[in-house]
């Protein structure tokens, strides 16, 4: 298909730039981008967990324990896990918030919900979780709700990344902190292309011997590139109100975690 015939470009031909985004290195009409996202998410939410540790050889689970280690979070805290999936970051707040404070686990997606939600109630996990359906850009909670937002791995599926960033702002109490935890930019040229090499070719491998779904997994690793790198996102929490905004790179910056606070 050539470049003009794209359902893309004829949205922006017939409604202008602003209507296109990216869906991986596809560009997409902004208003496709959730529902291609949301086929990703229901294809692979029963094998999410499995390769989440196939894929990052279990070291997703050090990214997220730095990021629960800087949440500052306590007991009676009221915390919001955005694009939460199956729950990893949930859990571990519900056990720092105690029976005195509440998690949201909050998604957009049906199927990633319902397996978060099976997982942390086979776990023992109740009392101090909600589990609500909802998308990033249109938080369904009142202002200055919450201690800590955390958004691990899910703001680079997001359509409108600083319409979501003002969102999760605005729904933080004064003083409370925002988490982004995302994939980014290696800092190393060297690391950064043997990373390429394992995401272009490894992940749709193993994404189709053990999900059966190579595409889903190419998304993933296009979908990083197109990511704003560390000082972007950085920026455009400022952009988005936040005050002491900083990021750590871990492993490399392959990932990095955003923090910033509501003034
Ligand atoms: C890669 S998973 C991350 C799950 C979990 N946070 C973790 O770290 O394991 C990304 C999640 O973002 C969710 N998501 C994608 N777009 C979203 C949006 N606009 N609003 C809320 N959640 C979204 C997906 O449904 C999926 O569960």
């Amino acid at each position: 298909m050539s470049e003009q015939q794209t359902p893309a470009n004829q949205a922006q031909n017939s409604q202008g730039q602003d209507d296109v985004t990216h869906f991986g290195f596809r560009d997409v009409p902004k208003s496709q981008k959730a529902s291609q996202v949301a086929d990703v998410f229901h294809s692979v939410a029963g094998k999410y967990d499995l390769m989440n540790d196939l894929m990052s050889m279990g070291i997703h689970r050090l990214w997220k324990r730095f990021t629960i280690e800087l949440s500052g979070v306590r007991p009676g805290h009221q915390v919001l896990d955005i694009a939460g999936g199956t729950g990893d970051l949930t859990m571990k707040f519900s056990d720092l918030v105690g029976p005195s404070g509440k998690v949201v686990l909050a998604d957009i997606n049906a199927s990633m919900l319902k397996v978060g939600r099976g997982r942390l109630v086979d776990r023992g996990y109740a009392g101090n979780i909600e589990y609500v359906q909802a998308d990033a850009e249109h938080l369904p909670f009142p202002d200055n709700s919450f201690n800590a937002v955390s958004i691990a791995f899910g703001l680079r599926n997001v359509t409108d990344k600083d319409q979501a960033l003002r969102d999760m702002a605005r729904t933080l109490k004064p003083g409370g902190k925002l988490m982004i935890l995302e994939f980014s930019k290696p800092t190393n040229p060297l690391l950064s292309k043997a990373y390429d090499t394992y995401s272009f070719t490894a992940l749709p491998l193993m994404g189709q011997l053990i999900a059966g779904d190579s595409e889903s997994y190419k998304y993933l690793a296009e979908s990083i590139r197109m990511h704003p790198d560390q000082d972007t996102l950085k920026g455009m929490m400022e952009n988005a109100g936040l005050v002491g905004c900083k990021y750590y790179n871990m492993t490399g910056g392959i990932v990095a975690l955003h923090v910033g606070i509501k003034p």
